[in-house]
């Protein structure tokens, strides 16, 4: 007999339960069934393997199940998914703040860079074994497949396109570590990124200080852009001069000429006062760290024990309750202060696009690689545009509006090196390093 749950938690599914199975005991219950409800499609965890039941199918089902994603138009974006990253302070009538336990800020925190057992759980998935975690994570690629087994495909559709690649870097460039100051990246991906940046425009886009993550990355030949994206030295353009008021020419640390963005400028008094005050108020608290990028402060709390979270909280709390200016985000065990303007990676990719010429043109096909959720802005530009792609850099099944996904950093590396190789073979058919772009 099959049971049937509604099951939104997961990815948009609807789940049946193969009651023949043993369901006293979850561990032993391993019959479970996902129909996704555009796919059409039914899926038995226990198999992974796919067959065609039920449910009509949508526009977007034949690019997740392997036809060639970028011929069809991103007609919707990623299941029921909307990130609601940007904190809104709840306010009461009476103009006070609910406090941290109320208004989810402590649920956030608890669910953000979670372990893999944790994150299957809070999909609903009640799995115990790591043969069921991979199960489940199987399960979700075949909504955001590997970038890696789609390489060919993307390449192909590439060949004729101008490449952009965007790139984020803790989590992406860099395994995730507990001191953020230790965040380095490896020889061997530094090479990749240089090797990539040979062939296409290339750019950082980091929630680092831009200065920060240029120290980290260590290559001249990439654009980078700290803040979020609210500070950026791209190529000098004189459109982009003139239709940006707060874009200025400057010279980057080589002395070369390049424009330099930061629609935030105005907020740099009152980060500097924000980064102060939340040292001030957390420096009691052990593992905690405050972090300035510049147009943004971050508050750690990995190394924090998890029973003072709820005291971090209230601080960043305070803070932003006495500049109405500013807003919260959550990163992975982080929380950031940032200015509320209409500006975030998505943004900041289609602004070094305009710079480097490639805004309005067609045949272009940005790519952005990246884990956190304030990449979900750049992924989500990239499915309103109906334009390249975006590629989570996942090792657990989350809602996302990319469209492939990677495992981890050396899956990342494996990628770039792949669009290297191909466009060395493809479009030369020799190993010549030249600048196609
Ligand atoms: O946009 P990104 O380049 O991904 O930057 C986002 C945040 O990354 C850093 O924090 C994260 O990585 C640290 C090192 O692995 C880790 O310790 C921390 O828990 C993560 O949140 C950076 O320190 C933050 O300021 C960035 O906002």
């Amino acid at each position: 007999m099959l049971c049937c749950f509604d099951n939104e938690k997961f990815s948009g599914r609807l789940r049946l339960m193969d009651c023949s199975a043993n369901s006293s005991d979850k561990k032993t219950l391993k019959r479970w069934f996902f129909i996704d409800k555009r796919v059409g499609c039914c899926m038995d965890l226990t198999s992974n393997h796919a067959s065609p039941v039920l449910t009509e199918p949508a526009p977007m089902n034949k690019s997740r199940l392997g036809i060639h994603s970028a011929i069809l138009p991103y007609s919707q974006p990623a299941g029921s998914f909307s990130p609601s990253k940007y904190i809104t302070i709840p306010r009461k009538k009476s103009g006070k703040f609910d406090d941290v336990w109320s208004n989810g800020w402590l649920d956030a925190m608890k669910s953000s860079s979670p372990p893999r057992k944790k994150l299957i759980k809070d999909f609903d998935v009640e799995f115990a074994s790591d043969d069921d975690t991979d199960v489940a994570y199987s399960s979700w690629m075949l909504k955001y497949p590997s970038a890696l087994d789609s390489l060919e495909q993307i390449t192909s559709y590439a060949k004729n396109k101008k490449i952009a690649v965007f790139l984020d870097y803790d989590g992406t460039l860099s395994p995730i570590v507990n001191d953020p100051d230790c965040a380095v990246m490896s020889n061997a991906m530094r090479s990749a990124v240089r090797n990539v940046a040979k062939y296409f425009p290339t750019a950082v886009i980091s929630g680092r200080r831009r200065e920060k993550v240029f120290d980290l990355v260590g290559l001249t030949e990439l654009y980078y852009a700290g803040s979020h994206g609210m500070d950026i030295l791209g190529p000098v353009s004189q459109t982009v001069l003139n239709s940006h008021p707060n874009c200025i020419k400057s010279t980057d640390q080589q002395g070369k000429e390049v424009n330099l963005f930061q629609p935030a400028r105005e907020f740099l008094p009152m980060i500097d006062e924000v980064f102060g005050t939340l040292v001030e108020k957390t420096k009691d608290i052990k593992g905690a760290k405050v972090e300035h990028h510049k147009f943004c402060a971050a508050v750690h709390y990995r190394n924090v024990d998890e029973k003072n979270w709820p005291t971090i909280a209230q601080c960043v709390h305070d803070v932003l309750k006495d500049h109405p200016r500013l807003q919260l985000t959550h990163g992975r065990k982080v929380l950031e202060i940032r200015p509320v303007i209409d500006w975030n990676k998505g943004k900041a990719v289609e602004f070094l696009l305009e710079s480097l010429g490639l805004n309005t043109r067609e045949d272009v096909l940005p790519i952005f690689i990246g884990d956190d959720s304030t990449d979900e802005d750049a992924f989500k530009m990239l499915r309103e545009r109906n334009q390249g792609y975006g590629i989570l850099v996942s090792s657990v099944p989350k809602e996302t509006y990319a469209f492939y996904s990677l495992r981890d950093p050396s899956e990342v590396m494996e990628f770039l090196r792949g669009l290297v190789r191909s466009r060395k073979k493809k479009v030369w058919g020799h190993e010549a390093g030249r600048n196609n772009c």
